[in-house]
C-alpha cells in the first residue's frame, strides 16, 4: 500500500455564509476511492481543496506531503471538474498538445492518453462536436497527461451509457494497479460497488469509511444503496 496521497486534519470551509466542511479528517491512500453522498454535501469542495483551488477557513490539506495546491504539485495531481475544461474549438490532439506544453511533458504523451481513453478514432476531430461521452474523456485525458501520482475525477461519468461507465471504471483501475491514488465521486450505486474504499458523506462530514463489503455488513444490508440510506438515517436520528 502507498503511503497515503492525501492527510486532510481539521478541515474548514465555508461557503454563501455556511459551513460545507467542519473541522474534517480524512486521509487517502491507493486504490480507487470513491466519495458518495447526496447532491450538496460537499464532496466537489472536498476536491477543490485538495487541488488547491478552495478558500478554506481551517484547518490542512498535504497531498504527497506539501500544501494542497504546490507549485511542486503541479504534474502530480490531475483534475477533473463537472464541467468540461478542453476548448471546443480545437481537436482532441491539439487540446492535447496544447496542455502537454502547459504541463511541460512530451509530445509522445498525447499518443498515450488519447489511446487510454479510447478516443484514437476522434483524435483530429473538433471538440465541439463530440458527443457529451466523447468530450469527458477528452477531459479526462488532459487529466492524465504526465502521469499523476494522485487522480481527483467529480463525476466523470454523468451521462456516460452504461458500456462507457464499465470501461471508464476498468481505466480508474488500470491506473491504479499501475501506483495512481484515485478519487471519484459519484451519485450512482452500482459505481460504488467498484470501489476499493468508499466514503459516504453527509452535511460535511464522512459518516460511513470502508470497504463495500464492510459498509454492507456494518448495518446487515445486501447492497449498497439499502446500506448508505440505512446509515443516512441513523446519522440523521
Ligand atoms: N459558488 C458557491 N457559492 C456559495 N455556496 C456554494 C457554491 N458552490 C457550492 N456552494 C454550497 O456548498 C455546499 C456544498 O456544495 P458542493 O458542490 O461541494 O456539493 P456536492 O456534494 O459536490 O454536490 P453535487 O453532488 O450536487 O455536485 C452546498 O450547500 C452549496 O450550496
Amino acid at each position: 500500500m502507498m503511503k497515503n496521497a492525501v492527510e486532510i486534519r481539521a478541515l474548514s470551509v465555508e461557503r454563501g455564509g455556511h459551513a460545507v466542511l467542519d473541522q474534517l479528517d480524512l486521509t487517502i491512500g491507493g486504490g480507487v476511492t470513491g466519495l458518495l453522498g447526496p447532491s450538496g454535501c460537499g464532496k466537489s469542495t472536498l476536491m477543490r481543496c485538495l487541488v488547491g483551488v478552495q478558500k478554506v477557513a481551517g484547518g490542512t490539506v498535504l497531498v504527497f506531503g506539501r500544501p494542497a495546491g504546490s507549485r511542486a504539485l503541479r504534474e502530480k495531481v490531475g483534475y477533473v471538474t463537472q464541467a468540461a475544461s478542453v476548448y471546443d474549438d480545437l481537436t482532441v490532439a491539439e487540446n492535447l498538445r496544447f496542455f502537454a506544453r502547459v504541463l511541460g511533458v512530451g509530445p509522445t504523451e498525447v499518443d498515450r492518453v488519447v489511446e487510454a481513453v479510447d478516443l484514437a478514432a476522434q483524435r483530429d476531430q473538433v471538440v465541439g462536436r463530440l458527443s457529451g461521452g466523447q468530450r469527458s474523456r477528452a477531459s479526462l485525458a488532459v487529466a492524465l497527461l504526465g502521469t499523476p501520482e494522485l487522480l481527483v475525477l467529480d463525476e466523470p461519468t454523468v451521462g456516460l451509457d452504461p458500456v462507457l461507465r464499465v470501461d471508464l471504471w476498468a481505466l480508474f483501475h488500470r491506473l491504479a494497479d499501475a501506483g495512481t491514488a484515485v478519487l471519484v465521486s459519484s451519485h450512482v450505486m452500482d459505481e460504488a460497488e467498484r470501489c476499493d474504499r468508499l466514503l459516504l458523506m453527509r452535511e460535511g462530514r464522512v459518516i460511513a469509511d470502508g470497504t463495500p463489503a464492510e459498509i454492507k455488513e456494518k448495518v446487515g444490508a445486501d447492497d449498497i444503496e439499502s446500506a448508505f440510506l440505512a446509515i443516512v438515517h441513523e446519522d440523521a436520528s
